[in-house]
């Protein structure tokens, strides 16, 4: 019933983690592996093993999370070698995260993948809100484009982006303009609001050490921005780039919003890391109970179709 086709494979359910979360070793990713997602994504790597941000860079709040974890990783290679064995003896194609702190370290981790045996499917990370001193990329429309049209000179292998969300209707225009111009086979909204700030009623204090507390939200405080970019882009690029919807995903209803919006392939973050890998079977019986009960067969039955106010 929640059987999805997604670049020619077709999965037992769109759900999966967003890079980030619960995927940074190979154990974390092994628990992916045998829960019931139906897809998975390795962290977003870097050329190098990266230490991230001082401790605590992650919390947990009543309604999400707020994180500046800096893109600690365990370098390129670590996932690569994950990655080659694991699509040895897996059918399912792996979601593969990169996110460079330049230009030049971005072509270098693609061109590695474009080398490489690996045969699954590479996102590019161009919304990381925590890597000290450098802006979320995929606010800078000129220098996504220059990424894009370089990557896309010698890169041939699926690849999909990660970007931030927008808050204005002219930036939906500005970026899908952008993004039509290239063969990507999807986009991922939403990375996490960046730079939100929590503080604890009990101490006064804000809760994670890096830039005095400042880090991407995520978590039910970001569903309807969530939303909003995934209905956006849905309804703005060309059919053949498809949309994974991230952002606030915590019940089977939430599920169901994303796939109303133009989802087809669900990422699911901050209550992943609050629930862990059991969340996905309980996301997809109640999004089930769901269908059964508005009496759809299939997602195909309903995806995008949001009903607007006429
Ligand atoms: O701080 C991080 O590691 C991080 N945190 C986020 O909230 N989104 C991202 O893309 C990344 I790369």
């Amino acid at each position: 019933m929640l059987q999805t086709t997604f670049l020619d494979y077709i999965y037992e359910n769109p759900l999966m983690n967003a890079s980030g979360v619960h995927c940074m070793t190979v154990e974390e990713l092994t628990a992916l592996e045998n829960s019931a997602a139906g897809a998975f994504i390795t962290k977003s790597a870097t050329l190098a093993p990266r230490e991230g941000n001082p401790e605590p860079r992650y919390a947990d709040v009543p309604l999400g999370s707020i994180n500046s974890m800096g893109l600690p990783n365990n370098g390129v290679d670590y996932y690569l070698d994950y990655a080659l064995k694991y699509q040895m003896n897996h059918e399912a194609p792996l979601f593969f995260s990169v996110a460079g702190t330049s230009v030049d370290e971005n072509i270098a981790l693609l061109q590695k993948i474009q080398d490489s045996d690996f045969q699954g499917i590479t996102e590019l990370n161009l919304s990381c809100p925590n890597v000290p001193g450098k802006p979320q990329v995929a606010y800078d429309f000129p220098l996504t484009e220059k990424i894009l049209t370089e990557v896309f000179q010698f890169f041939t292998k699926p690849l999909g982006v990660k970007l931030p969300p927008y808050f204005d209707m002219a930036h939906f225009d500005q970026m899908a303009e952008i993004l039509n111009k290239f063969p990507l086979t999807y986009v991922n909204s939403i990375n996490s609001i960046g730079n939100g700030l929590y503080i604890d009623p009990e101490s006064d204090q804000v809760v994670i050490r890096p830039k005095e507390g400042f880090g991407g939200i995520g978590g039910e405080y970001v569903k309807p921005t969530a939303l909003a970019n995934v209905r956006a882009f849905a309804t703005r690029l060309k059919p053949e780039i498809k949309i994974i919807g991230t952002g606030g995903i915590l019940t089977g209803q939430d599920a169901y919003e994303h796939l109303l919006c133009g989802a087809t392939m669900l990422q699911i973050g901050t209550q992943l890391q609050k629930e862990g890998p059991a969340i996905f079977e309980r996301i997809a019986q109640e999004l089930e109970a769901i269908m059964k009960k508005k009496g759809y067969q299939s997602i195909a039955d309903f995806r995008g179709k949001v009903k607007t106010i006429n």
